[in-house]
């Protein structure tokens, strides 16, 4: 085996953030099972925070500071105070796949990591628990490279199976599934046209664009990070959203986890999302993703003028 020194910057990063992604969703667990969720509205009635929130980000942001001193680390919610969970160097285990050279020699100073520590607040609130997701981005040079999603309550209705899942990956490495790691990838099936959407978040432009792909059946839920998995497992084919409320860290995440298996998330004109420490946190020009295998351009040129133009800069 390497010496922990000689494995490139950009997998230990990603080592490390699946370690903390796991602890922070532990901690949201926990938050949940003690009962007391205090919740704050942020910037509206739909926008809320709990402690998991705040208690998940504490984990992250602290343990990838210790892990990686002077990292620059871009998180949802604001500081808070209350106890610090760190993650142990110890829980970290190696990756399942090999870095892309062309991201072999990076400084930290190329990378910025986007946290959102809990992706699903209004589901997580309303004891939809599978819409909930931990989400650690990581971009380099304002592009996503890699992503890793947590899901805390992944078969939580079956009591006799594992409880969460990690899926995580690296746009452009080999390895099990094509650089995509714990999750069965599952193409939709060639028929239909199923597209998720936004479940509490919802308005006219939002229901225009969703129309506009002619969908066979429309998934209302939860979550940047559990919308992407449905297009990971072979749930939905699109995953459609025309309007400016997702920001940087709902998409950074899922998005390199779905291109690396081969699927594409831009806005809903089609451009790129970009990640770099200074952009702005919105996505002011919605997101579109699709699942690998889909034309990802048709979906684009569906959807109207109208919806295009309310979404600016
Ligand atoms: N209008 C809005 N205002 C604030 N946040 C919004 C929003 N629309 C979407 N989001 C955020 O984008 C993420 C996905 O939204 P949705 O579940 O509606 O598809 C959620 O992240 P958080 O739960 O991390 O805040 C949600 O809060
Ligand atoms: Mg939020
Ligand atoms: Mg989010
Ligand atoms: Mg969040």
């Amino acid at each position: 085996m390497m010496a922990a020194n000689t494995v490139p910057l950009l997998p230990r990063l990603v080592s490390s953030s699946v370690a903390i992604a796991n602890h922070a969703g532990k901690i949201i667990r926990d938050v949940l099972n003690k009962g007391d969720l205090q919740i704050v509205q942020k910037e509206h009635v739909k926008d809320l925070q709990t402690e998991a929130d705040r208690a998940a980000q504490r984990c992250i942001i602290g343990s990838l500071t210790k892990h990686f001193p002077g990292l620059i680390i871009i998180g949802e919610e604001e500081e808070s105070s209350g106890p610090v969970q760190l993650t142990e160097q110890s829980s970290v285990v190696p990756l399942k796949f090999t870095c892309p050279p062309h991201l072999a020699k990076l400084s930290q100073e190329q990378i910025v990591v986007w946290v959102d520590p809990l992706d699903g607040t209004s589901e997580f609130t309303e004891g939809l628990l599978d819409h909930v997701t931990v989400l650690i981005g990581i971009a380099v040079d304002g592009k996503t490279v890699a992503g890793i999603i947590h899901q805390p309550y992944f078969n939580y209705k079956n009591k006799e199976k594992e409880l969460g899942r990690t899926i995580y990956g690296i746009i452009g490495s080999a390895g099990e599934n094509d650089g995509v790691v714990g999750g069965l990838l599952v193409k939709p099936p060639p028929t239909g046209c199923v597209v998720a959407t936004t479940r509490s978040h919802a308005s006219s432009t939002v229901n225009d664009a969703v129309s506009s792909c002619d969908p066979t059946e429309v998934l209302r839920v939860g979550g940047a990070g559990h919308k992407v998995l449905l297009l990971l497992d072979g749930s939905a084919h699109a995953y459609v959203f025309a309007s400016p409320g997702c920001k940087k860290w709902d998409t950074c995440a899922p998005q390199a986890v779905l291109e690396a298996a081969g699927g594409a998330l831009t806005d809903i004109k089609g451009d790129h999302i970009l990640y770099h420490r200074h952009v702005q946190h919105r996505n002011s020009e919605g997101v579109l993703a699709t699942a690998p295998g889909q034309d990802h351009a048709a979906y684009i040129r569906k959807i109207p003028a109208h919806v295009k133009e309310n979404l600016v800069k």
